[in-house]
């Protein structure tokens, strides 16, 4: 909302970012977000200006290989978010609440948040859900906590919602900018969306003043995200559409693993210059 609910500047001695995400959206800059769970890939994307680091609960499927994201824990979280969070000199970083640790109640909540911030040093946290979640993110908000609101697709309720579903279309776009709306009303500093039309997201980003970030919302939203695996090409088999590879890390690494094996078979390495001698 106001300046009141407008990012901060993380007080830690490293971090040099001054710019917020509230700030870019007013001179109409883009910025970006990448999904990151360990601490190379954190240093290595905060060193090319990537603005925000999320550590999803998609780390569900692409850290631990669960097949939707709804089994990962706080427990299993928080490890994540403190090598991002220790590696990340400039981004900000924002750690997901896993599912069942939010949705009971407001005070359920902070009490998982505190920890993902205390334990896991993260700088703000993001929830799911739409205008239900208000008093949640209000109760956060109100007690210091910098909260992303997560709308559209929302792969926590994937059971409920049937499956990978573009969520807004039609006449639910305006139910999808109220609800926006009354997240923003309610203390988000940002609002992500996921899945849903261009025209939808280019509405809601219109009827903000916080920033959103979109996945699979259109070109219009203040900033993009993607999961670092789709956008480096580290996996195996289909692709969301949304997904653009911008490298083939899976080949790379394939490679260099298959020259590695033929290498120690064959008897070339480790060679004199890998040795010790006495
Ligand atoms: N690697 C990865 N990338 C993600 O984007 C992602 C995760 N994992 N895990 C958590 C959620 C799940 N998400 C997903 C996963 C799959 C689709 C998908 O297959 N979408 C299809 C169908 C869309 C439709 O039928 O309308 C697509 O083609 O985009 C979408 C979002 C987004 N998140
Ligand atoms: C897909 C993004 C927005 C996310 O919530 C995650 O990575 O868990
Ligand atoms: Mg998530």
């Amino acid at each position: 909302m106001s300046e009141e609910a407008a990012p901060y500047r993380a007080s830690e001695r490293k971090r040099v970012r001054t710019v917020t995400l509230q700030q870019m959206k007013e001179r109409g800059e883009r910025f970006t977000m990448l999904t990151s769970y360990d601490m190379y890939t954190a240093e290595i994307f905060d060193e090319a200006g990537i603005e925000t680091l999320l550590i999803g609960d998609s780390a569900g499927n692409n850290v631990y290989g669960y097949e939707t994201t709804l089994p990962i824990t706080l427990d299993e979280m928080i490890p994540l978010v403190r090598a991002v969070a220790g590696a990340a000199k400039h981004a900000l970083v924002v750690a997901d609440l896993p599912f069942g640790s939010y949705q009971e109640s407001p005070a359920q909540a902070f009490a998982s948040a505190a920890r993902l911030m205390k334990e896991g040093r993260a700088h703000a946290v993001k929830l799911e859900g739409g205008a239900h979640m208000a008093p949640t993110v209000e109760h956060l908000a109100k007690n210091g906590i910098p909260v992303v609101a997560h709308i559209g697709f929302t792969p926590q309720s994937e059971h409920a919602l049937g499956g990978y579903r573009v969520q807004g279309r039609g006449d639910a776009a305006a139910r999808l900018v109220e609800e926006a709306k009354t997240l923003e009303r309610a203390g988000a500093f940002c609002v992500l969306m996921e899945m849903v039309p261009a025209p939808a997201a280019k509405a809601v980003t219109e009827a903000l003043r916080v920033p959103t970030i979109g996945i699979g919302a259109g070109p219009d939203c203040d900033g993009q995200v993607l999961v670092w695996q789709d956008f480096a090409g580290l996996r195996d088999g289909r692709y969301p559409r949304f997904a653009k590879k911008f490298a083939d890390v899976r080949t790379v690494l394939l490679d260099a693993a298959r020259a590695y094996h033929e290498d120690v078979s064959s008897g070339a390495f480790p060679a004199t210059e890998h040795s010790f001698e006495n």
